[in-house]
């Protein structure tokens, strides 16, 4: 995997120093510079750097204040401050720790230093990162995992909620996915669910629309601001399309072909609240539905009335 190059943010309001940090820095990463407390906080907001080199004494507000404003803004706090300054007493470095920085560097400052300090903390952020990012990715597909669905689908239902949108869930899962796995094997099982998941992601193009994994051999679509007929026509595509794939199953009894069976329900936008649980239970009954018919079909329903029909 390529390794994409860090962002630092050097704040301060002596040309020179920012002048010695890029010189240190400039090989291994990308550089961006302030010169005032409002600017840092605008820059660190477009731009999200990696870790924030903050300078106490600025000419507008102090260093102290931006790493407050920094840390209080959900998009920002989680970006490392260090201070880098001549404020040298010990109470100026508790200070800086309390509101939030990971480390204090004192000017002036010895360059190889500073470097592997700098880099230490680059290499703990990255490793965070992807950690962070292995807990919402499922690690066989590939796509947001159940725990990603939840998060986002909580977000969508309050959404919906607040701006009277429409949100759609899809549920589908394999057709015989048993006697699939039990005849071609797990591993060949495996690189089934992925060609779905990714037939899955080509077929949801809209970028705040979620595909998940939502465990096993079924997956979950959020669609976050879409009428039922859209939710409908949508849900039949993707059905469609795993049909296209043409993926062989002979132990299935619908054409010796891999299918899905899918449920698809909306929400109302009428204002009131949004019971997001019975939303998920309609769509899964739905779903329940759709293998009673005979697997491979899409069944729908209204969230009011939650009275199921094939379409
Ligand atoms: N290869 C593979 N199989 C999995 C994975 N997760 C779940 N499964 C399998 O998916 C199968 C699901 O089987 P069932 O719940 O009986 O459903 P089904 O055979 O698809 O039957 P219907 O849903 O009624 O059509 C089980 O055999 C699981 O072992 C996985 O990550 N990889």
């Amino acid at each position: 995997m390529v390794k994409r190059r860090a962002t630092i943010l050097i704040v301060d309001d002596e040309r020179i120093n920012i002048q010695i940090l890029d010189n240190a820095l400039s090989d291994q990463y990308n550089i961006l510079a302030a010169m005032s407390g409002e600017q840092a906080i605008k820059v660190a907001l477009e731009s999200r750097p990696c870790l924030i080199l903050l300078d106490i004494i600025l000419p507008d507000i102090s260093g102290y204040e931006v790493c407050k404003a920094l840390k209080n803004n959900k998009q920002t706090s989680h970006i490392p401050i260090i201070f880098v300054t001549a404020q040298s007493l010990p109470e100026d470095e508790l200070k800086g720790l309390e509101l939030g920085a990971i480390d204090y560097f004192r000017k002036p400052f010895l360059v190889p230093l500073i470097k592997v300090r700098i880099r230490n903390q680059i290499e703990l952020v990255q490793k965070t990162a992807a950690l962070e990012q292995l807990a919402w990715i499922d690690g066989l597909t590939g796509i947001p995992n159940r725990r990603s669905f939840d998060k986002r689908y909580f977000e969508a239902c309050k959404y919906a909620v607040r701006s009277k949108r429409r949100i759609c869930l899809i549920l589908l899962d394999i057709d015989f996915f048993k006697q699939y796995n039990d005849y071609y094997g797990h591993a060949q099982g495996d690189v089934v669910l992925q060609q779905v998941a990714r037939a899955l992601e080509q077929g949801v193009t809209r970028p705040l629309d979620l595909v998940a994994r939502y465990g096993g051999e079924e997956f979950v679509i959020l669609l976050t601001d879409s009428s039922e007929k859209e939710g409908a026509l949508l849900a039949e595509k993707v059905r469609q399309k795993i049909e296209d794939l043409a993926i062989p199953h002979i132990k299935s009894n619908i054409n010796r072909t891999l299918t899905i069976s899918v449920g698809v329900t909306t929400s109302s936008n009428d204002g009131g609240s949004l019971d997001s649980k019975a939303l998920l239970e309609t769509t899964d009954a739905c779903l329940y539905e759709a293998k009673a018919m005979g697997r491979n079909t899409v069944v729908s329903a209204d969230f009011r009335p939650r009275t199921p029909k094939s379409i």
